[in-house]
């Protein structure tokens, strides 16, 4: 668990990124905090694992007030994430992969055997081990910046922006192979994004925040869709939903007589109340029953 408690972050030339800042983030769950540009989420993220102190306040990891903790020891069991994968351009992929655990001490035979597995696990095929970045595709750079990511097996991963420099096929794909290690390897993920879907679909918290990391809501997608808090919320989670075919889906389980909806794409884009309400026609599979009205919902909730 992460605990925020009261945490500011004050830059020197007066910037307050952060201010008045409390959050638990659960274990093994994946936390997103989505807010337009400027609003704090990378600030918020780069606290976690020391690469920005705050000014004020505390951040606890299992307990441990990491303000005591030695922060390149800190970085290297937390892993990180960040668009345009950050990789080092002269060096391999297997090596990319397998440097932190080196600088750790790992034997190289055993590095290099776990970083081929880790693509496995990001789902790439061994063939590209001995590649260089440049000669990746957008898409397979963010897969290897993950299994960079996850090379030390930390509890914590931090992701920022991961998927925000590849086109929405791509990005898409990566989302749900996100979903699928995350059902697998069971880590504390915390995203950081600007895309509200993009929000819904990975989370199971979602943090909307507004200028100084002010968090305007937060909760399960559902909740948030079901209840905006405000103005804001409501006007943040409607931007740029367009008419889209929606279905209920049956496997996120519904609270009282609330059903989730969602896209062709899996997106979170709704909440209905009564299903013999609103909902019409036959099942378009075991899962999902299709429903008639593809935009008022989605707005409405
Ligand atoms: N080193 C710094 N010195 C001064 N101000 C900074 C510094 N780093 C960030 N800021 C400011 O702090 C605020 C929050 O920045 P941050 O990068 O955390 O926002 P963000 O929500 O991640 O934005 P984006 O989505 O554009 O990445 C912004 O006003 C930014 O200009």
């Amino acid at each position: 668990m992460i605990e925020f408690q009261s945490v500011s972050k004050r830059f020197p030339d007066g910037t307050q990124a952060v201010d008045d800042f409390d959050l638990v983030i659960p274990s093994r769950k994946t936390t997103v905090l989505v807010g337009s540009s400027g609003c704090g989420k990378t600030t918020l993220l780069r606290m976690i694992n020391r690469m920005v102190d705050p000014t004020g306040g505390s951040i606890r990891i299992d307990g441990d007030d990491i303000a005591g903790l030695e922060p390149v020891a800190l970085r290297r069991r937390i892993g990180y994430v960040m668009q345009n994968s950050g990789l080092l351009p002269h060096r391999r992929v297997i090596d990319n992969v397998a440097t932190v655990p080196m600088l750790e001490g790992v034997p190289r035979r055993v590095a290099h055997a776990r970083a081929l597995e880790l693509l496995d696990t990001v789902g790439l095929d061994r063939s590209l081990a001995e590649r260089y970045p440049n000669q990746l595709s957008g898409g397979q750079q963010q897969r290897v910046g993950v299994a960079r990511g996850l090379a030390m097996d930390p509890n914590i991963l931090l992701m920022d922006e991961p998927f925000g420099a590849v086109d929405p096929i791509v990005r898409a794909d990566l989302q749900q192979e996100l979903l699928r290690l995350q059902r697998e390897l069971g880590k504390t993920v915390v995203f950081v994004t600007h895309d509200i879907d993009e929000a819904f679909l990975l989370g199971d918290q979602v943090v909307i925040l507004q200028v100084g990391a002010h968090i305007a809501q937060q909760g399960h997608p559902k909740q948030i869709l079901a209840n905006p808090a405000n103005d804001f919320v409501a006007d943040f989670i409607g931007a740029g939903r367009g008419k889209r075919r929606l279905s209920v889906d049956s496997s996120v389980p519904s609270a009282g007589d609330d059903y989730l909806l969602v896209d062709g794409s899996g997106y979170a884009a709704g909440v209905v109340e009564a299903p013999g309400g609103v909902l019409v026609g036959a099942g378009s599979g075991p899962k999902s029953r299709s429903v008639s009205n593809k935009t008022d919902q989605a707005g409405d909730a």
